[in-house]
């Protein structure tokens, strides 16, 4: 029997550096991702492939508040931005896949469902910003920033720069999951999930509003994988393998972990909030749901980390 394997992409793995974020450059790391994927797949994996939207959702909402401020243009809010970048990530994707498809003789084709997340209305992260978007600014720029935007929360990101943070409250239910599933059994290879999904809440009688958030993507990931019932879900991130004491001079690489040894580590604090823990959470969450295996890993690893040569691999 075929496996499947829920890939999710971080936003951040999509812009190399500072001077490579275009559109056109995200265009070509999402090429070289989608080869890697592409490899898995000719393997004889089932792939859905999420992907996150931190830096792009908040590049949009900033070019919309410049549009207001400068031309008195109306107010994009960030649902929608988030929307857009679901599309936007989610057709470049799409695009590389089936290229990559096409080159290699395989036929398969790629598609990108729009997807909406719910979220509880009453989730307390709407009172506590805590997911980094956008750009990265030095000491001295977020000074100034926030002097000129007293409204915007900014927080120091894993020691990488100070970033604007927005509420992410937990994903609760996938709301087109069935039709992801089906498209899976159909052959398909399904984007879906971006940005860790459009969010909404139900209202009275089930009736879905948009609220202005963005969802952890790993998060909405794992839920995606217990959803349609993965066998391995994969993040690919930054960074080959998971550090006990990252960045320190003492860092040590993680090869095989066992669930409660990943548990005593974040006891221990060894994973940075709003970058490596929530993946880490992300992980811990499939795996009591069920899910048997997962590997985090960079998109240049990808094939040798499924063949366990690298990468760190998390066993239920
Ligand atoms: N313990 C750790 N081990 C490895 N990387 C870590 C650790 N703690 C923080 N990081 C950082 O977290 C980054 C991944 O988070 P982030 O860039 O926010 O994710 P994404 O790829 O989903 O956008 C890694 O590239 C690395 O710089
Ligand atoms: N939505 C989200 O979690 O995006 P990143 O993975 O880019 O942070």
């Amino acid at each position: 029997m075929r496996k499947k394997v829920v890939i999710a992409i971080g936003g951040n793995s999509l812009i190399r550096d500072e001077s490579h974020q275009r559109v056109e450059d995200q265009y070509e790391a999402v090429c070289e991702t989608a080869r890697h994927i592409t490899g898995l797949i000719a393997q004889g994996y089932d792939v859905a492939v999420t992907h996150g939207n931190g830096p792009q959702v908040g590049f949009i909402l900033r070019r919309s508040e410049i549009a207001q401020e400068v031309a008195r243009m109306h107010a994009v809010p960030l649902v929608s931005c988030g929307a857009d970048t679901q599309g936007a990530i989610g057709y470049q994707i799409q695009q590389a896949l089936d290229n990559e498809f096409k080159k290699r003789g395989m036929a398969k084709m790629a598609v990108a469902v729009v997807t909406q997340v719910a979220v509880a209305p009453d989730d307390p992260a709407f009172q506590n910003p805590a997911k980094p978007i956008g750009s990265f600014y030095s000491r001295e720029q977020m000074e100034a920033i926030t002097r000129e935007h007293p409204d915007w929360v900014m927080v120091n990101d894993a020691g990488r720069g100070y970033r604007r943070v927005v509420a992410s409250p937990m994903p609760q239910e996938i709301v087109e999951k069935d039709i992801i599933s089906h498209l899976i059994q159909a052959g398909y290879c399904v984007v879906g999930v971006g940005g860790g999904g459009i969010p909404v809440v139900r209202d009275a009688g089930g009736i879905l509003r948009g609220v202005d958030a963005v969802i952890d993507k790993d998060y909405a990931s794992s839920l995606l994988a217990s959803a349609i019932d993965a066998d391995v879900l994969i993040i690919s991130t930054g960074v080959e393998k998971v550090y006990l004491n990252f960045g320190k001079p003492e860092e040590k690489a993680l090869d095989q972990v066992s669930l409660p040894e990943l548990k005593k580590y974040v006891m221990e604090r060894h994973f940075a909030p709003g970058s490596m823990l929530p993946k880490i959470q992300a992980v811990i969450h499939f795996l009591e749901k069920g899910g048997k295996k997962a590997i985090i890993t960079n998109p240049q690893s990808l094939e040798m980390a499924v063949a366990g040569r690298t990468g760190t691999h998390i066993q239920a």
